[in-house]
């Protein structure tokens, strides 16, 4: 198994950076869709004919309505795990800057080498001449922009709009492109605005990116904007809010974040912590003119007339924070089952039992006030210096994001410092921030492997990686792609040629085992692995572009196995044999 393969799963995030509005833009009339409460029983959700606005709506799912959460689609008949309820090219989409040499700006592909260069702007790159000739409608625009916009830039490092600012330049142009009154235009414009509700994080980055998109937009006020059909502050603000609402991360096939896509179908998905669907891009089409293709996919069977509900935050975190996140960019408190059940032990906010009986005590925070094992009653002695610790997790792993992509070393020495203390003071591997440190030091590790790795390294790193799978395995369901690919991680891990097997250890008890066990171990892993994934990016595409991946590495190691199996075999012939003579 190749190394850079594994390395270059491991790219840092996409930053989502957004607006701010000219404050000499006036407020006024608006296009924003009227409000869609049809029913006053927050229980009840009533079919509507919102869904005409929208093309492509399969034909087993419709739009609804609810006065908690406005329009959402449900199931109409059964739809099993694994199923594809929707898949399509995205209405728009915009690479993260960092991605835009790697990745080809029409279909999505990522290349290490062979993209060709846009000659005029030299910052867009395609995989061939079809590639570019797709884009050319919107890219002809752009270009111009993004020269523009180079010739003004103060310094090299902002020679390039973020994401959020190209792909807002590109839904404007394809919107004056094909018409306002265009189904395009229309569907677009039907994504929920948050414009009277702003928090005040929002607000700032959303003035911010107003700023930007009207400078990118070569525009010389923002008056000008009446040609994009956005005719007052009030306008802008509904584009700007409806696209920090509406967008999704643009993932690769193993979820790393490449840029922003916008759908307004996908969009009309409401949020759930505990959700039954997931949105990835596996990259499964024959034609690549079709990718990137963005997939809604049953993570569990859905009832008919049940709401089909995806995630919009990390579900890993605790419900606190991600209620913040929630009410922060969506403007909603989540009343799922996850965040209402207050009482239930939630792995994500737990530690051991302090007498090690196997069970789990709630961790101690200025909410809980109990601290005892809910199996043997056991009471937490200290959960003072518990929460010193929790506290202390916490801000190391919002020092170690912060500088993961410029002091990768001292972000390293951080993780391998915090994550004994925070093992030492009794979290479970699932217990925030005890598994967003794991999953970040994996990374970190991930990004240092080398042709000459020690072996200690790499046996570090599949200890790390089975600990991140762990503390998923006790959050996320059967099949969740974030559970999939940390599986699929772990088994690769495994996969790797020992530099230097030890051999003296007794079987069974060393992890990772070494030798012909640690191969076992590394296709039992891929097999487990390529089962999660044949859920979370859907069976028929069998797995995705990752599950494609892991089932040759399956392959390749059922043969390994058998020639093992058969060279022991022989070997014990021989012995037989020459016992006998
Ligand atoms: C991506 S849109 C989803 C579609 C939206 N309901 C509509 O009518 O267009 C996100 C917005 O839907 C609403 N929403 C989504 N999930 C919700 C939930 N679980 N509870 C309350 N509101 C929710 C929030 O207003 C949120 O900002």
């Amino acid at each position: 198994m190749s190394f850079a393969s594994l390395k270059s799963q491991r790219q840092s995030k996409a930053s989502r950076s957004y607006v701010n509005y000219p404050d000499n833009f006036q407020e006024s009339h608006s296009t924003t869709i009227p409000k869609v409460i049809h029913s006053n029983d927050s229980d009840t959700s009533t079919r509507s004919n919102e869904g005409t606005v929208y093309y492509g709506i399969p034909e087993n799912i419709e739009v609804r309505v609810s006065a908690i959460s406005g329009r959402g689609l449900w199931a109409k008949n059964l739809i099993k795990a694994g199923s594809v309820i929707i898949s399509l090219r995205p209405h728009s989409f915009a690479l993260a800057s960092r991605c835009l040499d790697s990745h080809c700006s029409s279909c999505a592909t990522a290349s290490s080498s062979g993209l060709l260069r846009c000659t005029e702007c030299r910052t867009i790159w395609y995989c061939n001449a079809t590639c570019q000739t797709n884009d050319w409608s919107l890219h002809r625009l752009e270009c111009s922009a993004l020269r523009k916009w180079a010739k003004s830039a103060p310094s090299r490092d902002l020679s390039v709009p973020n994401d959020a600012v190209r792909c807002l330049g590109r839904i404007l142009w394809q919107k004056r492109e094909e018409g306002f009154d265009s189904s395009w235009s229309k569907e677009i414009d039907a994504l929920q605005s948050h414009r009277h509700s702003l928090q005040p994080r929002v607000v700032e980055n959303s003035t911010h990116l107003a700023h930007s998109l009207v400078r990118y937009l070569g525009l010389s006020s923002p008056g000008d904007l009446s040609e994009f059909g956005i005719l007052s502050a009030g306008d802008l603000t509904d584009v700007i809010s409806r696209f920090v609402t509406n967008t999704f991360a643009l993932t690769s096939p193993s979820l790393t974040p490449v840029g922003v896509s916008v759908s307004p179908l996908v969009a009309l998905f409401n949020h759930s912590c505990d959700p039954g669907a997931v949105i990835v891009f596996p990259r499964s089409s024959r034609n690549p003119v079709d990718e990137p293709q963005m997939q809604v996919i049953a993570l569990r069977d859905i009832s008919p007339n049940e709401e089909i509900l995806t995630s919009y935050i990390d579900t890993t975190l605790p419900r606190s924070l991600r209620q913040a996140a929630l009410k922060e960019t969506y403007d909603f408190t989540c009343l799922c089952e996850l965040c209402d059940d207050n009482n239930k032990l939630d792995p994500r906010e737990s530690i051991w039992c302090p007498k090690s009986c196997g069970g789990m005590c709630p961790a101690p925070s200025d909410e809980s006030k109990t601290y005892q094992c809910t199996k043997c009653g056991a009471v937490v002695a200290t959960p003072g210096l518990v929460m010193d610790e929790l506290r202390i997790g916490q801000e190391a792993l919002a020092k170690a994001i912060s500088i993961q992509d410029t002091d990768h070393d001292k972000a390293l020495q951080l993780t391998t410092n915090i994550i004994p203390r925070l093992v030492s003071a009794g979290l479970a591997p699932s217990c925030h921030p005890l598994l967003a440190l794991i999953g970040l030091h994996k990374s970190l590790l991930l990004s240092s492997l080398s042709a000459d790795i020690a072996q200690e390294q790499l046996d570090e790193t599949v200890r790390i990686a089975a600990k991140h799978y762990m503390g998923l395995y006790a959050i996320l369901c059967d099949g969740h792609p974030v559970r999939a690919v940390a599986l699929a991680e772990l088994g690769k891990l495994l996969a790797v040629d020992e530099p230097r097997p030890i051999t003296s250890a007794p079987a069974g008890i060393a992890f990772p085992p070494s030798g012909p066990a640690r191969l076992k171990a590394a296709y039992e892993t891929l097999v487990r692995a390529r089962h999660e994934l044949m859920i979370g990016f859907g069976k028929n595409n069998d797995g995705g572009e990752l599950g494609r991946n892991i089932r040759e590495t399956v392959v390749s190691l059922e043969k390994e196995l058998g020639v093992w199996t058969q060279g022991i075999h022989n070997t014990l012939q021989d012995l037989l044999n020459s016992s006998q003579k």
